[in-house]
């Protein structure tokens, strides 16, 4: 297999940044690279645990993961980590929908425990924060919202220092319009109000962080991101902190790359 090389490379922090040509390159260099490190895991540990993102940013990665050859499904415990509440059941808006399409009815992992928006969102957030706290993260598979966020921790409800694992969160403007300018809704009017989300402190718990961005209309978080004082103000200036994050831009969201 051929590997694909980015154009550009640089540290952000800690923040390994690597800058694609294009999305495809982007979503098949990503997606190889989780491959191998899940592989390394599976090879000395039994299960690996990993947290992923649901959204059409990602799909070029999920595709390429999900023909990842020589991995061992079985032993590995999938997560997402958000979920909106208030969609009728089934709804292929759901991100549970959206990722045992993407991935999970492609590769069947061993476990999938699923966010269950349709139960109490107090009594929701304390189960799944006991099934992530059972063991370790391994690695976190995420993007970054145009307003920063990570998961559903949107500017005004982000905290570096949450105390809780999982929390029920009302979704600001900017991140409710994304959704429907990323064409997953019709109307702002049909876009939930409210959603379940990992907290940011379970999110960099993982030992890998795995973050991919592409697209235009990203330019702005990504900048931020990378130049911006950490704050919740940009809620992923925190990547830049964690000692093993890859961040996988394009062109189009990094903007042009001068030698
Ligand atoms: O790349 P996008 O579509 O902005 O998604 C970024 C984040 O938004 C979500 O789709 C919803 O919070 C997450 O699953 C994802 O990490």
């Amino acid at each position: 297999m051929l590997s694909i090389k980015p154009i550009h490379t640089e540290l952000s922090g800690a923040m390994l940044v690597r800058v694609y040509k294009n999305r495809s390159q982007l979503g098949a260099a990503a997606g190889r690279e989780a491959a191998a490190a899940i592989r390394a895991l599976l090879a000395s540990k039994a299960q690996v645990r990993i947290v992923f993102a649901a959204a059409p940013s990602q799909n070029e990665f999920l595709a390429e993961l999900a023909a990842a050859p020589d991995l061992d499904w079985s032993r590995i415990t999938a997560f997402h980590m958000d979920e909106y509440i208030g969609l009728p059941a089934g709804s292929p808006q759901s991100f549970g929908s959206f990722l045992r399409e993407a991935l999970f009815g492609k590769v069947r992992p061993g476990t999938v425990h699923y966010l269950n928006p349709a139960a109490s969102p107090e009594a929701e957030c304390k189960r799944y924060g006991r099934l992530l706290a059972e063991a370790p993260i391994d690695i976190v598979c995420l993007g970054i919202g145009e307003n920063g966020h990570l998961a559903f921790n949107d500017p005004p409800v982000a905290d570096f220092n949450d105390p809780l694992p999982v929390k029920l969160v009302v979704l600001d403007e900017v991140c409710r319009n994304q959704q429907v300018n990323d064409g997953c809704f019709p109307s702002l009017a049909e876009v939930p109000q409210q959603a379940l989300t990992l907290t940011i402190p379970v999110l960099l718990s993982a030992q890998w962080l795995f973050c991919m961005v592409p697209g235009a209309s990203k330019r702005g978080a990504v900048t931020r991101t990378l130049h911006e004082s950490i704050s919740t103000a940009c809620p992923s200036t925190i990547l830049r902190e964690h000692g093993d994050c890859r961040m996988f831009v394009d062109t189009d969201s990094f903007g042009a790359v001068f030698s």
